[in-house]
This record gives structure tokens, C-alpha cells and sequence, in this order.
């Protein structure tokens, strides 16, 4: 009787590997609507990245679109050349954090106290791992913190001071606060301290950055960095630190990052939520508009988001009134700020004109 059970544990440990060696060959998956995706060879590499939800001032509409055409060539860029999707959203977000056109590393709304306290996770949608960071002062990158988190400890978000102290163990250099102070900033901090002022109305402009990926091997990834919302309490987390909330990404499904108001962002759990959608069948454009619509009419939160699923297939949409995005997929760059808006330009002509 043992014996026969052993045997047939034996047997269903053998099929097991032997499935898993069969996945590892021929890199298939099986989709939740139970169709087979097969992909004998190589994937075509994808990248996504979004500039932040809510309204882009005029002032500011140049900055933040070459901001996040950059950003989206760099990801690429490390694509074509066989890199992975971790790397892409990585570098492609660090970029837009030293960017000061974003709510990001340089350029991160000030909380309460007049300071920089930043939130970011990244995520690797092969085995979902995930690294996050937040209310981080006094470093240039808390993306690649995040990704230190992910790969250096057994933790998966690590916060202020504890953060700080293993910034400091990992060799990450320390930045007077003050560098990622830009005059905008701090106007916008101090005209939210006078009395008669109305934080709310500058809430509206976010810009939080963020990336998702798929690479040659099928492998997709998500990063999300921001400086929160203006004005907040010190030692407020947000989505952006937030697994399921701030990004989420597993490569039986796709890869979102997202960005908008943050409380809502948590109460509706949304870049799982826009994954949950995709199981159940709908395009990443449908689930994106599905989840977004049921954040505003459930908790009145609005926000954006940029999605691309495990078959490449992408979306970036929004419900405030702007949304800064592009994407690069087939050597072409497409990329708006408006509703409705898609813009296009081939990979080439775009790296010359952005001078890479
Ligand atoms: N700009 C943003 O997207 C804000 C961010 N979601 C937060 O609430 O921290």
C-alpha cells in the first residue's frame, strides 16, 4: 500500500519536472481562457511608460512628453539588445526620476514639512518578485532601492528610516534632500501653506512615472516611482509602494503600473484588479477602462494606467483629463497626453530626434 502510494508520488513528482523541463523548452504558457500560447522562439519586446495622471500644466506639456518618449526609447533600446523587462522598466524609470519634469526623484512634490519623501516598487512578473521602497529621503534612484529590496533581502518593502539605513549597507549614495528640491516645487508647497489655499486643486497635477515591459523570453515586468501628493502628512505611504496597487506584474497574466490618487488607488486594489479583468477574458484596453471606471463611481478616485499583456498586446489610459505616455512595440514609438490622442514616429527617426 505505501510502497504503491510512494510509486505513485514518485510517478506525479516525475510529470511535474518533466512538465516543467517541457515549459522551460518550448516557453509555452497556458492562458486563463485554457488557449495555448505557444512561443518557440522569441518574443517581440514591448515597452510601455507612463509621466503621471491629472492635468499637465501647458508650461509643462513639452518637458513631459520628450520625458517620457526618452524614457520609453532607453527601455527599448535595452530590449533590442536581448535585455530583460526588469532592466527596462528599471532604467526607464531611473531616467524620468532624474527628469525634473516629474513627480519622481527630482522633482517630487514636498510633504507637510517642506521635504522629499518618495515611494517605488518594482516587480518581476517571473516568479513575482517584488522590491519596494517608501517616504525615502535623500537618494536620486529609490527605484533602483526597490530593486536592491527585491533582490538583496527577504523583505519586500522597506520604509524611511530602515530604508535609509539599507540604502546606506548597499553603497546607494546619500544626496542633500535639497538636490531634489526644484523651484516648482516649492512654490507650489508654499502657496499650499496659506491660509486661504486649496491643495486639492494642485493635486490634480501628479506626475508619477512609471513602466511595464515584455522581453524576448516572454518575461514581463512593472516599476513605479513617485513623490506622492503634495502637501501630505510626513510618513503618508501611497499606492506607488503597494503591491497590487502601485504595479503589479506576472507573466501569466501582463504587467500595470499605475498613477492617479493614491487612497483611491489602495481602496480598489487596481493594477491586480486590471489583471484580475484580463484572467476573466478582457483586453488589456477593456480591463484598464473596466477598473478605472469602477474606481470613480465606487470611491470617486481618479488616475491612469499602462498596461501590456503576457501576448504583448498594450493599452495606456486614463480618466483625469491628461495622461503622458508612449509606447515602442515593432520599431515604432507611439506616444500622447490627451484623450484620444496617438501620435507616431518610427524607433529610428525618434532616437535621432531625441538625440541618443
Ligand atoms: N502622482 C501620483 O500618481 C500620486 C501617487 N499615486 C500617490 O498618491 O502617491
Amino acid at each position: 500500500m505505501h510502497s504503491a502510494q510512494g510509486q505513485t508520488e514518485a510517478a506525479a513528482g516525475y510529470l511535474k519536472k518533466a512538465s516543467r523541463i517541457e515549459i522551460q523548452l518550448f516557453n509555452f504558457c497556458i492562458s486563463c481562457h485554457g488557449s495555448l500560447i505557444l512561443r518557440f522562439g522569441s518574443m517581440k519586446p514591448v515597452i510601455v511608460v507612463h509621466g503621471g495622471a491629472g492635468c499637465i500644466f501647458k508650461e509643462r506639456e513639452d518637458g513631459s512628453r520628450s520625458g517620457v518618449i526618452r524614457a520609453a526609447l532607453k527601455g527599448y533600446s535595452i530590449l533590442k539588445q536581448g535585455g530583460c523587462a526588469l532592466d527596462a522598466v528599471e532604467q526607464a524609470v531611473a531616467l524620468m526620476e532624474d527628469d525634473p519634469h516629474f513627480n519622481a526623484g527630482c522633482g517630487s512634490v514636498l510633504n507637510q514639512k517642506g521635504e522629499v519623501e518618495m515611494d517605488a516598487i518594482i516587480m518581476d512578473g517571473k516568479n513575482l518578485a517584488s522590491g519596494a521602497v517608501s517616504a525615502v529621503k535623500c537618494i536620486a534612484n529609490p527605484i533602483k532601492l526597490a530593486r536592491l529590496v527585491m533582490e538583496k533581502t527577504e523583505h519586500m518593502l522597506l520604509t524611511d528610516y530602515g530604508a535609509q539605513c539599507f540604502a546606506k549597507a548597499m553603497g546607494v549614495p546619500e544626496i542633500p534632500g535639497e538636490k531634489l528640491i526644484t523651484e516648482r516645487s516649492r512654490e507650489r508647497w508654499m502657496k499650499n501653506l496659506e491660509p486661504d489655499s486649496n491643495p486639492h486643486k494642485f493635486q490634480t497635477d501628479l506626475g508619477t512615472v512609471g513602466a511595464v515591459a515584455i522581453d524576448s523570453e516572454g518575461n514581463v515586468a512593472c516599476a513605479t516611482s513617485t513623490g506622492g501628493l503634495t502637501n501630505k502628512l510626513v510618513g503618508r505611504v501611497g499606492d506607488t509602494a503597494c503591491i497590487g496597487s502601485g504595479g503589479y506584474a506576472d507573466n501569466h497574466v501582463g504587467a500595470t503600473s499605475t498613477t492617479g490618487h493614491g487612497e483611491s488607488i489602495m481602496k480598489v486594489v487596481l493594477a491586480r484588479l486590471i489583471l484580475y479583468h484580463m484572467e476573466q477574458g478582457m483586453s488589456p484596453e477593456e480591463a484598464s477602462d473596466t477598473a478605472l471606471n469602477w474606481m470613480k463611481t465606487r470611491v470617486g478616485g481618479l488616475g491612469g494606467v499602462i498596461v501590456v499583456s503576457n501576448s504583448g498586446d498594450w493599452a495606456a489610459r486614463f480618466s483625469t483629463k491628461q495622461m503622458s505616455w508612449a509606447t515602442v512595440k515593432d520599431d515604432q514609438l507611439y506616444y500622447g497626453i490627451y484623450t484620444g490622442e496617438r501620435l507616431t514616429k518610427s524607433f529610428e527617426e525618434a532616437l535621432t530626434s531625441e538625440g541618443f
